[in-house]
Formats: C-alpha cells, sequence, structure tokens
C-alpha cells in the first residue's frame, strides 16, 4: 500500500509515473503461452517483471479476467498477490452501488482475508453518489479512484452537461472533495482530454489524476503534463496495449519493456523540465 508521499518518492526515485494497465487478452496472448496451466497470470508475470523499474503502478482492469470466469478469477488473485510492494495497484473495476453492495465490493478488491485481493486502489463510478463511495474510504489507507473526464468519445453524452455547478464532471470534482482529501482520492481524466486540464486542476489542484489514453487511443503525454503536472506530478499516466501487446512473439516482455522505457524516459524528461 502507497501512501501519497510514498507514491511521490517512488516517481521521484523511478523518474517515472508510470502505470502498466493489465488487460490479458487469451485471442493477443503469444502462442507458446497457451500451454502453460494459467496461461493469463504467465503473461501477466513476465510483462511484471519486465516493467517493474520503470513504473510506479500496475492497473489491471478486471474486466479481462472476469470474462474468463473462474479461470480468470484466480488469474486475478495470483495477479494481484504477485505485484510488487513498492508500486501502487489499481483495480480498475468501475463499481458504483448502493452502501451495503459497495461494502461486498470493496471487501472483494481490499480485504485479502475474504477474497485473496488486496488492491490499493479502485476506480468507482461517482453516479450514485457519497454513500456508494463511502464504504471504500472506510479501509484506511486506500486509494478511490473517481470517473470525472474519461478518454471515451461517450464522455460527452452526460459528462459535459451543465448543472448548477458548471459542468458534470465539474461538479463530481467539487462534490468528492469534500468526501476526502487529495491523500485518498484520484480522479480518472482520459489523456485524449488534454486540453481541459487545466481546468481540471482549478477544482482538483493537489489530486494525482489517473490517466489512460496514451497509447493505443492516442493521447499526448507532452500535453497532458503541460497542462495536467503539479509540483508533486499529480500524474499517473497509464498506458495497456501499446505496452502489454508490443509484440506477440516469444518476445512479448522485451518488446514491453523496450515500450515501456520509451514512455518512461520521456516521463524523466517531464520531470525535469518541471524540476521535479
Ligand atoms: O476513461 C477511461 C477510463 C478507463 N480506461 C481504461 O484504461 C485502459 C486503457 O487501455 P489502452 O490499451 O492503453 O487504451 C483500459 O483498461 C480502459 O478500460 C480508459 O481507457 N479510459
Amino acid at each position: 500500500m502507497l501512501s501519497r508521499e510514498q507514491l511521490i518518492a517512488e516517481i521521484k526515485k523511478k523518474r517515472s509515473f508510470l502505470c502498466v494497465g493489465l488487460d490479458p487478452d487469451l485471442d493477443k496472448l503469444p502462442d507458446f503461452l497457451k500451454s502453460y496451466p494459467e496461461p493469463i497470470f504467465e503473461f501477466n508475470k513476465r510483462i511484471i517483471d519486465a516493467t517493474r523499474d520503470l513504473c510506479v503502478a500496475y492497473k489491471p482492469n478486471s474486466a479481462f479476467f472476469e470474462s474468463y470466469g473462474i479461470k480468470g478469477l484466480q488469474a486475478l488473485i495470483d495477479t494481484c498477490k504477485y505485484l510488487p510492494k513498492d508500486t501502487l495497484n489499481i483495480i480498475d473495476a468501475k463499481r458504483g452501488d448502493i452502501g451495503n453492495t459497495s461494502d461486498k465490493y470493496a471487501r472483494a478488491f481490499f480485504d485479502e482475508s475474504t477474497s485473496g485481493m488486496n488492491f490499493d486502489a479502485i476506480t468507482i463510478t461517482p453516479y450514485m453518489g457519497n454513500d456508494s463511495v463511502k464504504p471504500y474510504l472506510a479501509y484506511e489507507g486506500k486509494w478511490v479512484i473517481i470517473l470525472a473526464l474519461t478518454s471515451s468519445v461517450g464522455s460527452k453524452d452526460f459528462q459535459y452537461l451543465e448543472t448548477e455547478g458548471g459542468y458534470l464532471y465539474e461538479t463530481i470534482i467539487k462534490k468528492a472533495n469534500t468526501w476526502a482529501g487529495a491523500d485518498r482520492i484520484m480522479y480518472v481524466v482520459g489523456a485524449t482530454k488534454s486540453t481541459e486540464f487545466t481546468n481540471i486542476r482549478a477544482y482538483a489542484p493537489d489530486n494525482f489524476l489517473l490517466v489512460p489514453g496514451v497509447g493505443a487511443q492516442g493521447g499526448s503525454l507532452e500535453d497532458v503534463c503541460k497542462y495536467g503536472m503539479t509540483k508533486d506530478c499529480g500524474l499517473l499516466v497509464n498506458s495497456s496495449r501499446s505496452i502489454i501487446y508490443a509484440s506477440s512473439g516469444e518476445d512479448f516482455a522485451e518488446a514491453a519493456r523496450a515500450e515501456a522505457l520509451k514512455l518512461q524516459q520521456q516521463m524523466a524528461e517531464e520531470l525535469e523540465k518541471a524540476g521535479i
């Protein structure tokens, strides 16, 4: 589990704010792995071994595990146990439900004694409000990462609706800031929305932002840094497919490392530019 201070220290030490997304798809896994008893876990394990010194976070997306039923769940549990202790380990589950149900989701992903999983952070949809988020915040030291402005094209359907407090995504940030501080809450903001980062920073000056969309979705790391970086960095930039599927051959882990290294080197330059 990483506190805000520990996360910032890891960013400075590794010269990186990279989050490696673990979105394992059996159809895309190298053929030779398919004869292993646990191909998904074997794939993740090798990706983690190849990238752990270059990133400060991992983000398995639960859909890519749930879609394989019991075997997928076992792979998620094994992956969770294998994740390094010096990275922020995020389950991208995008949950949101009434309080007593949220309590079960929180147990599922945070309480190793009941589920076998002990993630540090979870992504949450804020639509159902405070009581749907509270049960996660009850776990001391765990992070809640609230969807604010997503990378999806459909983000315009609801997130830009005009409310009394501005766009809906602005109201979400303002409201969620009253639930807990920047040491417990992060926001998801898509890299494809880099022009909005200045505005986001007006409402969330200190919160870390989890930023998906660099790589396969075409978001610009440079723009994200230009408009979104704070004095503490304040960014976790995720890339999934561009790293984990850099090669479909036996060299997939080396290719993943090479892609992660490119991003880490750009990040080191951005940190340098910002005097961090
Ligand atoms: O707004 C959002 C929120 C979550 N995601 C997730 O991040 C990764 C992105 O994968 P890439 O392969 O790097 O495009 C994936 O798990 C999404 O579900 C997002 O893209 N946008």
